[in-house]
């Protein structure tokens, strides 16, 4: 099983959470709470993790980690998006050397600012 498939089947579990009750389910509650309470759980969940890595703790970093990813799931559920969009953007990615891409994008930006 690939880890595509673990997080297309998350982010339906996370679909079948619409509406729910937020008693009752952990991401219903999300969903009820909103938008801000979503994003402060990512942000959260992101300084969770870069403090697990300042410690070097590799168990901590996979568990905080996993509870980035997870919010981040949820996150993009409640903008109408799945993990296969961000796939998608990594696999676009794919092959594209990260220092060509800032080049490219530093030298369109000045064409924007000099044609501005
Ligand atoms: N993967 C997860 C998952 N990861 C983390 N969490 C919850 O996310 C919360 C994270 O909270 P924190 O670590 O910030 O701790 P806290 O409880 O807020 O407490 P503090 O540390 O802030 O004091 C905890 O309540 C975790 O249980 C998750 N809750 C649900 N899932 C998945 O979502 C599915 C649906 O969950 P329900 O909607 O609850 O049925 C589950 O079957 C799982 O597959």
């Amino acid at each position: 099983m690939s880890s595509n498939d673990t997080l297309q089947r998350l982010h339906e579990v996370i679909e079948s959470r619409r509406g729910g009750d937020p008693d009752k389910s952990y991401v219903a509650r999300l969903f009820h709470k909103g938008t801000d309470t979503i994003l402060k759980k990512v942000g959260e969940e992101a300084v969770e993790t870069v403090m697990a890595g300042k410690d070097g703790d590799r168990t901590k970093i996979i568990y905080e980690t996993a509870d980035l990813w997870f919010h981040s799931l949820v996150a993009l559920a409640h903008f109408g998006l799945s993990p296969a969009d961000v796939l998608q953007e990594l696999e676009r990615r794919e092959g594209l050397s990260g220092l060509e891409e800032f080049a490219a994008r530093k030298a369109q930006q000045r064409e924007h600012k000099e044609g501005s």
